[in-house]
């Protein structure tokens, strides 16, 4: 059985997220409630996360050295990477170094490779579908401006072009006509978090519906959490619910689909596999090896949210079931403009029962940023996902300076 310590002690069990946003804030609160000793880390100071950690610590987290330096200082006994940008290059040494005996045993949640690969879109694409043969959109990875032009004629339109270092949809476009093809090379090659470079090209997948298949590894064996529908909107959640509608056989593929690429991945915790369904047919479309956005629906509609089932997962502890509370809806609050977020109008957002609300505390707002979500249970769907955007739509956020 594993054994917890007690945090800011010498017997602490010490976490160190890397990335500290509102899925690691809730991360950090699980794990909390184990009295476990977290410590929080991103590239800039008061990230959500940062806010409920014993300590915190504001780095590059694309500069390896700054990684291992920090690893080195806080001697964490799990890493727990949040986001995708990270020197995972340094994570897969240290990972071979504490397998070595160095590093007091540290353990890279689920695996640094599950980590490297994700963070760029070939790592991940090319394992899914060459190596596990599983059906995904066509695609082409291009880096020169001819070349691109050459997959899109190739792929044909519409398709999707995107960095192969992106996230929450920054530089992805949707091509549907000639005149698309130039622009979207242009935003690709600003949009991508590390700058001018790679892109990939993949033929428009006419699915039906998608999901997320929430599915964690944990000391017992694999669990699937219900699957999860979702609506994007520039590459970006906006909203998700719990369960999805599926045929018995599509939810089966998606299963099959899930298990294979998180047993590849391997390790232990939530991941949550991206999938694009029609009939009975199943794409997979692109895995997180940590809890994913759409999930915060899952603070609702579950007795463990995937926040709790990662921090049980990684902790060694068994999930003996997870249990549905029935038709439940997220809301994502996203903020435009420049400022800090202040919210009105709060209490009438809460005034319908079954409806919660999350504020994440992010410092700033450059652009657009998520900085909450509300989430409802309902009589069905419907219901849910109206009471969700009505409560979402209740509340106003104004950007201060
Ligand atoms: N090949 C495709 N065919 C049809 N739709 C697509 C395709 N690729 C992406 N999309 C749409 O765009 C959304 C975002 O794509 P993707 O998940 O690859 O981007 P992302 O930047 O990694 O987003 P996130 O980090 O939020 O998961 C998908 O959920 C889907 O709605
Ligand atoms: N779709 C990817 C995604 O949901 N990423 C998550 O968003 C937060 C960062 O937000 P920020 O970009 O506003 O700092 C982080 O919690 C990260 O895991
Ligand atoms: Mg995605």
């Amino acid at each position: 059985m594993p054994m917890i310590g007690t945090p800011l002690s010498p017997h602490a069990t010490r976490v160190l997220l890397l990335g500290s946003g509102e899925l690691g804030k809730e991360v950090a609160l699980e794990l909390q409630r184990f009295g476990v000793e977290v410590i929080a880390a991103d590239r800039y100071a008061n990230a959500p996360a940062m806010q409920v950690a014993h300590r915190s610590h504001v780095l590059d987290m694309l500069d390896g050295a700054a990684i291992r330096a920090l690893i080195e200082r806080e001697r964490p006994h799990i890493v727990v990477p949040e986001i995708e940008a990270i020197h995972t290059p340094t994570l897969v040494a240290i990972e071979d170094e504490a397998r070595a005996g160095a590093h007091g045993g540290l353990r890279v949640i689920p695996t640094a490779r599950a980590a490297r690969l994700t963070m760029d879109r070939e790592g991940i694409r090319r394992l899914a579908a060459e190596t596990l043969q599983l059906p995904t959109s066509p695609y082409q990875f291009v880096d020169t401006l001819d070349d691109y032009r050459a997959a899109v004629r190739e792929i044909g339109l519409p398709c999707v072009v995107k960095p192969v270092m992106s996230s929450s949809g920054h530089g992805q476009s949707t091509l549907r006509t000639e005149d698309d093809i130039d622009r979207a090379w242009e935003y690709a090659q600003t949009g991508g978090r590390a700058g001018a470079g790679r892109v990939i090209v993949e033929g428009f997948v006419d699915f039906e519906y998608e999901i997320t298949l929430l599915t964690v590894r944990h000391v017992d064996g694999t669990s699937f959490c219900d699957p999860i529908g979702h609506l994007q909107r520039d590459g970006d959640y906006r909203e998700s619910w719990q369960p999805q509608p599926m045929s018995t056989k599509a939810l089966q593929r998606s299963q099959e689909i899930a298990k294979a690429v998180t047993d590849d991945l391997g390790g232990w915790g939530v991941f949550g596999v991206e999938l694009f369904v029609k009939g009975d047919e199943v794409w997979f479309s692109e895995v997180s090896p940590r809890p994913h956005d759409t999930g915060l629906v899952t603070l609702a509609s579950q007795d463990l949210s995937e926040f709790a089932l990662h921090a049980r997962a990684i902790l060694g502890l068994p999930i003996p079931a997870i249990r549905q509370l029935g038709p439940t809806a997220s809301c994502a609050i996203v903020a435009e403009g420049h400022g800090v977020p202040v919210f009105g109008n709060v209490g009438n957002a809460l005034r319908e029962p079954d409806t919660a609300l999350r504020l994440f505390g992010k410092p700033r707002v450059a652009g657009h940023r998520r900085v909450a979500v509300t989430l409802a249970r309902g009589r069905d769907l419907d219901d849910a996902r109206i009471r969700a955007r009505d409560a979402a739509a209740a509340i106003t956020v104004r950007l201060e300076e």
